[in-house]
This record gives structure tokens, C-alpha cells and sequence, in this order.
């Protein structure tokens, strides 16, 4: 058995992937919760995907090694998998993102749509041929929310109620809610507008994933396909051939 670690801004992953490939989500939370939670004893080898700086992917490390578990950190590659990366400072693109195109067209190769909606909201462009087209970049739902709370003295939150699709906010916090939720339907809909008008792709598959998904309005979770495990499906290609 193995182990598969993706580690985002706020919350990491775990998964066990098992000797057929099988993947099977064990974890979920903060770094300060994982130190509670015990890795199965049969776990000799790890692969890492952070986005956080070195101090938390050290920590991570140090916390897998204290269980006998060696650690492969993964990161972003120029092509791998038949995947080309867009940026021509590979690196720089984040791994998570480099994880779902790997995992996008190990599944399928096809015209893809990759949406990614934690702390930051990401969308990324793949053809069918495994070549990345680029993508953009913005906040996450909750990153709008505070952007504006944390600096206007009169626009705030009252609780932590999500905001709604296609609701029209009817006091403040609500407006702020629903107003940060409907942007991230959005940049959604920009997406698949700019993919049919600029690319020209009319069959493609919208893949959407991230803890932000349940934010959805029906017509988009109809459009797409949800992936709750798009980056630790990536990390297990690295995990299977280590190379
Ligand atoms: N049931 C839910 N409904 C709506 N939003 C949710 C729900 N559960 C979690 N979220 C939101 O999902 C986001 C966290 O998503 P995710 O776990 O993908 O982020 P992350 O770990 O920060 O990942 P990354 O840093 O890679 O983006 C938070 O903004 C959180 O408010
Ligand atoms: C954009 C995030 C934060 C999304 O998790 C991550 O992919 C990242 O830190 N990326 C580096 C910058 C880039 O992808 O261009
Ligand atoms: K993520």
C-alpha cells in the first residue's frame, strides 16, 4: 500500500493506493488535525504534491518520515504523461494544477475543461493531444468574501452560510455571499464561452473539482463532471511509476 498526499493552501488530502491501483480518500483536513490521525502500519513509501511554501512541505516530510514513511515529493514538469506543460517557466505552474492535466488525460485524452475551486479558483485548458493551452487564476469563493470584508468598514459577514447560485442577496452579508458565489459561476461560464469562441472546440468535457464544487448551480454540475480526486488521481501515476 501507498500513500498519496496532496496538500493545498488550507486543507490536505490523503489517499491509500492500493497494489491494483485503486485509490481510496483516507484524509482530509488541516496539517494541525493530521497530527491525530495514524497511517496504516503497512505504509512503507509516500508521494507529496504541496502548494505551500517549503516550511509546511518540510513538515509534512518530517511527520511521515517519525512513521517510517519515505517521501517522493512531486513537482511540475515541462511533459510528462503525454502532458505538455504551457508555461514556458515550467515549474511555476502549480503542481496541483500540473496533477489534473496528468490525471485529466491518463483518463481520456479529449478536449478538456479543468476547473479547480479551493482557496484559489483555477481553470486550465488541455487538448486532446496532451497539449496544455494555459489557464487562469483568481480567488477562491471565501478569498473574495475576506478581500472585501477585511478592508471596508461596512461590508461583513455575519456567519458562515454559504452564498447561493442565481440568489439575489437581500442585506449585506448575503449580497457579499451570494455575490462572491455567482462570480465563481462565472469565470465558469467565461470558460466555456472563450473555449467554443476562441478555441473553437465544440466537443469537450468540463471537469470540475475542489471544495468549492456544492457551490454549483444544477445546470453547471449537469454540463460537467465532478472529480472530488482529480490531484491525488494524478499523484498515483507518479506513485506507480516512480521511474
Ligand atoms: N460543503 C461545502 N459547500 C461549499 N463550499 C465548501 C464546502 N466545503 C468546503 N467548501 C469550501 O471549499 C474550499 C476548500 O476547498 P479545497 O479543499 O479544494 O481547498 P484547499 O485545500 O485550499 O485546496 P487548494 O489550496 O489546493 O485550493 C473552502 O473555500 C471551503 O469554504
Ligand atoms: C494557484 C494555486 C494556489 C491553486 O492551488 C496553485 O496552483 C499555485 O500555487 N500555483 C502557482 C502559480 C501558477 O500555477 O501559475
Ligand atoms: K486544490
Amino acid at each position: 500500500m501507498k500513500l498519496l498526499i496532496d496538500a493545498g493552501n488550507t486543507r490536505i488530502k490523503i489517499a491509500n493506493l492500493d497494489n491494483e491501483g485503486r485509490l481510496e480518500p483516507v484524509f482530509t483536513g488541516s496539517f494541525e488535525e493530521l497530527t491525530s490521525w495514524q497511517p496504516g502500519a503497512d505504509i512503507e513509501h509516500a508521494w507529496l504534491s504541496s502548494v505551500g511554501d517549503d516550511d509546511k512541505s518540510s513538515a509534512l516530510i518530517d511527520y511521515f518520515e517519525s512513521h517510517q514513511i519515505k517521501v517522493t515529493v512531486v513537482a511540475t514538469e515541462a511533459d510528462a504523461f503525454g502532458v505538455t506543460n504551457a508555461y514556458a517557466e515550467h515549474n511555476t505552474l502549480g503542481v496541483d494544477r500540473w496533477l489534473g492535466l496528468i490525471a485529466a488525460h491518463m483518463e481520456q485524452p479529449k478536449n478538456t475543461v479543468i476547473i479547480d475551486a479551493g482557496t484559489a479558483i483555477t481553470v486550465d485548458w488541455l487538448a486532446a493531444d496532451g497539449t496544455h493551452l494555459g489557464g487562469w487564476i483568481i480567488p477562491g469563493v471565501e478569498l473574495m468574501v475576506t478581500a472585501i470584508t477585511s478592508r471596508s468598514r461596512r461590508v461583513f459577514v455575519k456567519d458562515t452560510a454559504y452564498g447561493r447560485a442565481n440568489h439575489l442577496g437581500s442585506s449585506t452579508p448575503e449580497g457579499l455571499q451570494d455575490g462572491c458565489v455567482n462570480a465563481f459561476v462565472g469565470i465558469i461560464k467565461q470558460a466555456l464561452s472563450v473555449t467554443e469562441t476562441e478555441l473553437d472546440w465544440s466537443d469537450y468535457r468540463l471537469l470540475l473539482t475542489g471544495g468549492s464544487y456544492p457551490l454549483l448551480p444544477a445546470d453547471i454540475k449537469r454540463r460537467g463532471e465532478e472529480r472530488p480526486e482529480l490531484v491525488l488521481q494524478g499523484l498515483s501515476y507518479y506513485a506507480r511509476d516512480p521511474g
